[in-house]
């Protein structure tokens, strides 16, 4: 893997003024971001402060995070200010059935923006990892409290080789990427986010008319590849990834078998034939 470019000295920190002046106004959907030094998790907190009657559109950062949390009970860590580690609440009024697409409409929309802004190609796995190639570059972690909805991400900015929790894992500054400023890195992942949610929300949580299926269809690095699931338990299952269901579930192949996923962890196992 080569070596990043970039070293501590280049990780400032976050302007909490200047996030709140671009995205919070009049009509938006973010009410207020807070950056914070320090944290156990952003998702935690956020958890806490739904709780609390927090409104939609809080947004929380933390320049390091002690405890941070990944899907299936993993962890998620960065050295402070290497990458972006931030928790958005949603309270959205649409049938809980749908709200398994919340976290698939994140990744396309957070996938849109990196693309865009850093101009590299990213792809998703199902559901919700961003990926450069096959390394793993961001995950997004979705948690439901009462009638709201905590989306964490975490993205790898500037974080190098030997920073990384994993071989199968990269960061923006590794993959030479035309942007490694924080700052609207998440401005244009916050703004997509925006735009996706009204649409979907709009259409009362039909990512088909909201054009959110064939938007992750399009993102997808899973369907159309044989991969190997392993299932909440011990159970694993291989197979082709034929489709995503209305629910926002991946649909695999096993042996003519037809199976509906709604979690697991998807390995690629080999291009489609
Ligand atoms: O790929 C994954 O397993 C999901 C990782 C999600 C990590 C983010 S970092 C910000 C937010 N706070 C957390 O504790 N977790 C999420």
């Amino acid at each position: 893997m080569p070596e990043s470019r970039y070293s501590d000295l280049d990780r400032p920190p976050l302007s909490e003024a200047a996030l709140n002046r671009a995205l919070v106004r009049p009509g938006s959907l973010w009410t207020g971001v807070t950056v914070v030094d320090s944290t156990g998790s952003t998702n935690a907190d956020l958890a806490d402060a739904a709780r609390g009657g927090a409104p939609e559109g809080t947004v929380l950062v933390a320049e390091e995070q002690r405890a941070g949390r990944g899907r299936l009970g993993r962890a998620w860590s960065s050295p402070p200010r290497s990458g972006l580690t931030f928790s958005i609440l949603l309270r959205p009024g649409v049938p809980v059935a749908a709200h398994g697409w919340l976290t698939l409409l994140y990744a396309v929309a957070a996938a849109s923006a990196v693309r865009r802004l850093a101009e590299v190609d990213v792809r998703l796995k199902w559901p919700n990892d961003l990926l450069i190639g096959e390394r793993k570059l961001a995950g997004v972690l979705a948690e439901r409290v009462d009638d709201a909805v905590i989306i964490g991400m975490g993205l790898n900015v500037t974080l190098r080789p030997d920073e990384l929790p994993a071989e199968t894992a990269t960061s923006l500054g590794i993959e030479e990427a035309a942007c490694l400023d924080r700052d609207p890195l998440l401005r244009a992942v916050l703004r997509e986010v925006e735009s996706h949610y009204r649409d979907w929300t709009e259409a009362k949580g039909d990512a088909e008319a909201a054009g959110l299926r064939s938007a992750y269809l399009a993102s997808s690095a899973t369907v159309g590849r044989r991969v190997r699931v392993q299932l909440p338990g011990e159970t694993t299952l291989t197979g082709q990834a034929t489709g995503i269901d209305h629910f926002g579930h991946l649909q695999v192949d096993a042996a003519g078998e037809q199976y509906t996923l709604s979690a697991g962890d998807v390995v690629h196992v080999r291009p489609a034939a």
